[in-house]
């Protein structure tokens, strides 16, 4: 039977967080100095992960994206990935990474079953990707495009968080991308997780994005697929691509939400920006039903929405990079 949740809407996505660390320090996601380091202890076991993953399989859920922080700094990745992709009744296994990693490990995450990729990448100009990530090399991320096409995988999503007066001005550009790249680029609204000072001011709204691209292309619109997340999508005629917006604060989609999300260390959330949250741990062990249990619940109490609005953010500040985004 479908997993829906109290407003009738089908819950069939898990975001499903391996680790809090990172190679990079995007300006967004955490400050400066990172985000506090848990001990191995406080992260979940690969084994914990998939008594979890299974059990939200086995409640409904369809498609299960691995995040973190950054998913592919975690030791034992593979495997795992390996496992989940066996998960009877699993008809998605993806993952969103920075891409930093992609070019030692793109192969082997296509052989274990991963079927697509999203990939983090809000410039390209050197010196602005070193202004966001605080760190890194975008050379490195475009290797791992690369390195993401030739082991087989099909065009990746492309993940850009708009930041008004930072990166917005490359819109156009990265729009252009899809021209001749087979891409799904995605400009996301910057939210404002760590409740940054005047973060209002960064916020590029989804149609003022739409609106810049359209002065330069016509845009056409594209059904979405079954079991898609939040990105409107549009094509510009003719081009090999096409452009997603994710207008996470302005016209947000909640309406339309499909997912719940299980941090590394074990807490499972039925919002991004709900305060509280379920902690499995304690029940990882017992029989499969009581974590089965635990997650119908958790689906029954999802709330109808983020309470975000353009002029006010209500929740407590948090780093997307312990959440999974
Ligand atoms: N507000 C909000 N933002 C989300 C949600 N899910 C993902 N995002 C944001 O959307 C952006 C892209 O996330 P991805 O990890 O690529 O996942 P996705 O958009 O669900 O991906 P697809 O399933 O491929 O469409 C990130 O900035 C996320 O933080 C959500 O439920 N609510
Ligand atoms: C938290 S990251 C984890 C996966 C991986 N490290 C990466 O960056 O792709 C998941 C997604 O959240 C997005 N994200 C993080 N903080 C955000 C913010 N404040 N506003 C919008 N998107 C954000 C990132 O751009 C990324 O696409
Ligand atoms: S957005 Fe991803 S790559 Fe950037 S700091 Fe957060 S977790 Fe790391
Ligand atoms: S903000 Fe919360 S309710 Fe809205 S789409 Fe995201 S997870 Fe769903």
């Amino acid at each position: 039977m479908p997993l829906t949740d109290g407003y009738g809407r089908r819950i069939n996505y898990l975001r499903l967080s391996v680790t809090d660390r990172c190679n990079l320090r995007c300006r967004y996601c955490m400050p400066a100095a990172g985000v506090a380091k848990l001990g191995h202890d406080d992260i979940l076991r690969y084994e914990e992960l998939y008594r979890i993953a299974r059990a939200a399989v086995a409640i409904g859920i369809e498609k299960i994206r691995v995040t973190g922080g950054e998913p592919l700094v975690r030791k034992g990745l593979v495997p795992f990935l390996a496992r989940l992709a066996a998960l009877p009744g699993l008809r998605q296994l993806v993952l969103t990474t920075n891409g930093l990693l992609l070019p030692e490990l793109a192969a082997d995450l296509r052989r274990a079953g991963v079927q697509r990729l999203n990939v983090s990448l809000d410039s390209l100009r050197s010196a602005t990707f070193r202004q966001i990530a605080r760190t890194g090399e975008l050379q490195r991320v475009l290797d791992g495009l690369a390195a993401a096409e030739a082991a087989g995988f099909p065009p990746p999503k492309i993940n850009m968080v708009v930041m008004r007066g930072i990166n917005d001005d490359e819109v156009v550009d990265f729009a252009r991308l899809t021209l001749t790249r087979p891409y799904q680029v995605r400009f996301i609204e910057y939210m404002p997780a760590t409740r940054e000072e005047n973060w209002q001011a960064l916020t590029v709204a989804g149609r003022e994005i739409l609106a810049r691209i359209g002065a330069e292309f016509s845009l056409e619109p594209v059904a979405k697929g079954e079991l898609a997340g939040p990105a409107e999508e549009f094509r510009i005629p003719g081009a090999a691509g096409t452009i997603g917006v994710i207008s996470a604060v302005s016209g947000h989609f909640c309406g339309d939400c499909n997912r719940i999300r299980v941090t590394s260390t074990g807490l499972a959330k039925g919002c991004l920006f709900a305060d509280d949250a379920f902690d499995l741990r304690p029940f990882i062990a017992a029989e499969p039903a009581v974590l089965e249990e635990l997650l119908r619940r958790l689906v029954g109490c999802k709330p109808a929405r983020h309470g975000l609005a353009p002029e006010q953010a209500a929740h407590r500040p948090f780093s997307m990079a312990k959440v999974g985004g």
